[in-house]
This record gives C-alpha cells, sequence and structure tokens, in this order.
C-alpha cells in the first residue's frame, strides 16, 4: 500500500493538535542538560552562555550555508537577508558578554579546576564557522584528532567552498579579471590575500552604482568579520578579567594566544582596499 492512509492521517492531525509547547521544543531534553561538575552555585551561569552560544552558533552556520547557495544561484537578495541575520546573531552573543562578565575571578576559580583540560578550543561549530566563512588551517583540525564523528564532519566543512570563495567567483562571474591561482587555487589551503581580488573589490568600491550588488555583498562580508572581531576581544577582555594571564585549561597561554588570534583575517582585500580608495 502506497501513500497516507486516512487513519494514518487522522493520527497526524491529532497528534499535533495535542502536541504541547515543551514537545516542540524538545525542552525536556534542553533543560536537563545543565549538568554541573561542582555544587558552585555559578557553574550553572557558565554552562548556560555556552550553551547558548552554541545554539546561536547552530543558527549561523544554517544561516551561512543558505547565503553561499544563494550567492551561487545568483540570487542575492535573498543571501543579504541571510547574512544580515548572522550579524545580528553576533550583536547576541557579543552581548552575551556582559552576562559572563559578572562572574568573578574568585567565583570562577571555585569550579575552574572540574573543568578539566576541556576548553572552548574545541568547540567544533566554531571551527566550522571559520571554515564557511573562509578561514582555513589544517592544524585545527588535530584538535579533533581523537574524535573521529566530529573528526568527519569538520573534514567535510573544511573541503566545502567557503563565503569569501563564493564571492570572489562573483566577481569573476561579473567579468572581474582575477588571477587564476586564486580561481583555481586548492581551497583546502589558507586563503592568502590576491592583488587581481583587491584590484576588483576597489573598482566595486568605486563604481557602486554599476556594481551595486557586489558592493552590497562586500559590506555584509565586512559586517560580520567586524562583529567577529568584536566577539574575539571580549572574550580576551572577559577572560583577562577573570583568570588574568594564567594558562588555558586547552594547553594554551591563554590571554596572549586570545590576542593572537585578533590578527586573523577572513577577507583580507576588503579592509586593505580602505587604505587604497
Ligand atoms: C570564564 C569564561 C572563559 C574563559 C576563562 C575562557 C578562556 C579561554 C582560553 C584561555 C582559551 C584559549 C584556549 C585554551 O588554552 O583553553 C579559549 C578559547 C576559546 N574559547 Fe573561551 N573562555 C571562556 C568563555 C568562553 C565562552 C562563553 C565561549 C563561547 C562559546 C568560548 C569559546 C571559546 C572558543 C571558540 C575558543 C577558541 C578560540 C580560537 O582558537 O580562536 N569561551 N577560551
Ligand atoms: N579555557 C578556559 C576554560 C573554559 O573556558 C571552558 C571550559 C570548558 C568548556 C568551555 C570553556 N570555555 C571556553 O573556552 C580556562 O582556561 O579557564
Amino acid at each position: 500500500m502506497t501513500g497516507t492512509t486516512e487513519n494514518e492521517k487522522q493520527i497526524e492531525v491529532d497528534f499535533k493538535d495535542k502536541m504541547t509547547y515543551g514537545e516542540y521544543l524538545s525542552l525536556d531534553r534542553i533543560l536537563s542538560s545543565q549538568n554541573r561538575l561542582s555544587d558552585h552555585h555559578d557553574e550553572m551561569l557558565f554552562i548556560v552562555i555556552h550553551q547558548v552560544s552554541e545554539l546561536w552558533m547552530k543558527l549561523t552556520l544554517h544561516e551561512l550555508h543558505a547565503a553561499i547557495e544563494a550567492i551561487k544561484a545568483n540570487e542575492m537578495d535573498v543571501s543579504f537577508k541571510k547574512l544580515a541575520r548572522v550579524s545580528q546573531i553576533q550583536v547576541q552573543i557579543i552581548q552575551a558578554w556582559d552576562v559572563l562578565s559578572t562572574l568573578t575571578p574568585s567565583e570562577y576559580s571555585e569550579f575552574r579546576d572540574s573543568l578539566g583540560s576541556a576548553s572552548g578550543f574545541q568547540s567544533y561549530q566554531y571551527r566550522m564557522i571559520e571554515f564557511a566563512l573562509g578561514y582555513k588551517t589544517p592544524h585545527v583540525l588535530k584538535i579533533y584528532e581523537k574524535d573521529p564523528a566530529l573528526l568527519a564532519k569538520l573534514e567535510e566543512a573544511y573541503q566545502t567552498t567557503s563565503l569569501y570563495d563564493t564571492a570572489i567567483s562573483q566577481l569573476h562571474k561579473a567579468g572581474f579579471n582575477i588571477s587564476d591561482e586564486i580561481l583555481n587555487r586548492d581551497q583546502t589551503k589558507p586563503y592568502v590575500a590576491d592583488q587581481t581580488v583587491l584590484e576588483a573589490w576597489k573598482v566595486v568600491y568605486r563604481d557602486t552604482e554599476t556594481y551595486w550588488e557586489l558592493y552590497q555583498l562586500a559590506e555584509k562580508l565586512v559586517d560580520i568579520e567586524d562583529r567577529l572581531q568584536q566577539w574575539r576581544f571580549r572574550h580576551m577582555k572577559t577572560v583577562e578579567r577573570i583568570i588574568g594571564f594564567k594558562m588555558g585549561t586547552g594547553g594554551s597561554s591563554g590571554v596572549n594566544y586570545l590576542k593572537k588570534v585578533l590578527d586573523q583575517t577572513f577577507f583580507p582585500e576588503l579592509w586593505q582596499l580602505r587604505t587604497e580608495l
């Protein structure tokens, strides 16, 4: 027998009618996942901030993937809407640092030891976002060597065309001369700034009327990198406020490592062009 029987349809309707708010949102699972390892009151704040950030990262990835597909299909307005949503999500996770800043060094030190060697370093969604935007370094994958399931997901994301590579393809499609090294580049290698890409973006910014869509796309990318850097800066400063210059649980130097990460850029030419316009 194929298709849905009348009886099955009725069961579906009945279930939908009776479905509750909590069932729809799987609240039983979400709200029973704040498992403190210490009995310290403030560990709840620490867990919730991370879980909220990871949920926003999940939506960010969902929107970024849709934006990339929309650009590839030349549906630029659709992509702008998704990218604008990503920027607004970023505002939320930047603001979340204000809540975490209410955690004092004394409070954190009371449960820090129970975290062992766990660290935000291991956030795989954070890496997926870096990859989706276009920041790819193979050494990051090493962090996940002990977890084959995660590693497989990350490797797939690593191979996938990034937002910046997609934007550069649009420049090429619009008739700009983009060097072969960039167009045929191994997309798993770190992106290195390129003169032809810089020249193309400069023309876009000088003649915004002709290249209105590319200009809007570029500014959406700058919005995202700007906010990502604001997030990194607040992370670094909040960490300094809470643990000073102690080493990180993930094995890095801590705040000094987080300061170095601030130098990493996603869309180098879009920043460089500002000096040259
Ligand atoms: C008391 C709060 C926090 C402290 C003390 C802290 C500290 C650190 C330190 C020291 C590192 C460097 C790696 C290491 O050696 O562990 C790091 C990395 C990281 N943390 Fe946090 N962190 C805090 C909160 C958060 C929150 C709320 C998030 C949000 C998800 C987060 C996400 C990350 C990410 C993604 C990295 C990797 C950054 C990179 O490699 O570019 N952290 N954190
Ligand atoms: N790296 C932090 C620990 C930490 O922040 C952390 C530990 C477990 C789960 C998430 C964390 N958040 C971000 O790095 C520290 O060195 O104190």
